[in-house]
């Protein structure tokens, strides 16, 4: 068996065009739209995909403002950031670019956020919203990986709900912008579910654990951490990882899944580059409009 290749990049070319109209739709309504991005520091992957968001933004015709601190700033700094970003009428959505620098408490950055701007509900408000199956906004990675599931099964003609009931997902990785939020979604669909992290690798028992899934869903930062052995056969496999590695004296970006291996095992796989990255980042967008509507609504 060859897996099918779900192909992100036009899965986002078709979002965009969605996310073109909803745009048009909120501007002629007198919405304000914007995104503002807050960095501390220049971690490579953050700084990327800032780049990313700037470009998609301009593409999708909503203003971006890049705050960029240095990575020495104390969290006086960073707060009082965050608040201007919070009173500005021309900022609808707010993303935090993480990492933070390790002298920073992500959560207190988080906390202070006006939650009707948080765009990736990592406010403890949103957060609880998302865990209780009632989300104001979806984080934009989890929403991508079931968006591109959910773009294949229509296009093969399964009905996503009956499918999910019937599957196990299986997510590997539990970070709070990724792996938890992937895994609520699961719970919203019905799904039978499966979250591991580290230990379950250093216990030797991941391949126990993600052989079970229908869905395989992978977001663990680690250069082909799954390999054939690690996936059922026709499993739907969805590699979050960004990982640069080295490349006889250049980089690449690579996934956590061993693609040669398991596109030979997998009735479906996203790549990387071109799988969850390119629908991330057109999302964003998606939800910062969503918030612009969320403001009129509580102002
Ligand atoms: N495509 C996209 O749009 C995006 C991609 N990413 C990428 O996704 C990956 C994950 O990101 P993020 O969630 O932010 O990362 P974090 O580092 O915050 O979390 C990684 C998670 O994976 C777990 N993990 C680490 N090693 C293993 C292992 N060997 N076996 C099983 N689990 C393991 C960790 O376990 P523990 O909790 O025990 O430490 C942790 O729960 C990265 O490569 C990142 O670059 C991130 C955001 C968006
Ligand atoms: N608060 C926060 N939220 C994030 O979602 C977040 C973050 N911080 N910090 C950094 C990581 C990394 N990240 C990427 C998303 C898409 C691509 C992407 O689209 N990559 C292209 C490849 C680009 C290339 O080839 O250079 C692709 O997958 O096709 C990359 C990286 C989001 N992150």
């Amino acid at each position: 068996m060859t897996a099918h290749v779900i192909d992100g990049r036009k899965i986002a070319a078709a979002l965009s065009e969605e996310v073109a109209a909803e745009r048009d739709a909120a501007a002629a309504r007198g919405e304000r739209l914007g995104l503002a991005t807050l960095s501390v520091g220049d971690d490579p992957a953050a700084a990327a995909y800032l780049r990313r968001i700037d470009r998609t933004a301009a593409r999708l015709r909503v203003p971006h403002r890049s705050v960029t601190l240095a990575g020495s700033a104390r969290i006086e700094e960073v707060l009082a950031a965050v608040h201007e970003l919070n009173g500005d009428p021309s900022v609808s959505g707010i993303l935090v670019l993480r990492p933070l620098p390790e002298h920073l408490d992500e959560a207190e950055v988080f906390a202070a956020l006006d939650p009707v701007k948080d765009v990736e509900a990592v406010h403890p408000e949103n957060a609880g919203l998302l865990a209780l199956g009632t989300p104001r906004y979806v984080p934009s990675t989890a929403a991508a990986v079931y968006h591109l599931v959910d773009t294949w099964l229509a296009e093969i003609g399964e009905e996503p709900s009956a499918f999910y009931r019937r599957s196990r997902i299986v997510v590997v990785g539990r970070s709070n912008n990724v792996g938890k939020p992937a895994v609520s979604l699961a719970y919203a669909k019905q799904a039978a579910v499966t979250s591991v992290d580290e230990w379950a690798s250093v216990g030797g028992r991941l391949g126990t654990h993600t052989r079970r899934g229908d869905v395989l869903i992978v977001a663990a930062g680690v250069p082909g951490l799954i390999r054939a052995e690690h996936v059922r056969a026709g499993a739907v496999v969805v590699d979050v990882g960004i990982n640069v590695v080295d490349d006889g004296g250049g980089s690449r970006i690579v996934g956590d899944v061993a693609w040669d291996e398991v596109v030979g095992r997998a009735r479906a796989i996203t790549p990387v580059p071109g799988g969850v990255g390119p629908v991330t980042d057109v999302w964003l967008i998606r939800t910062t409009i969503l918030a612009a509507r969320h403001r009129t609504e509580t102002t």
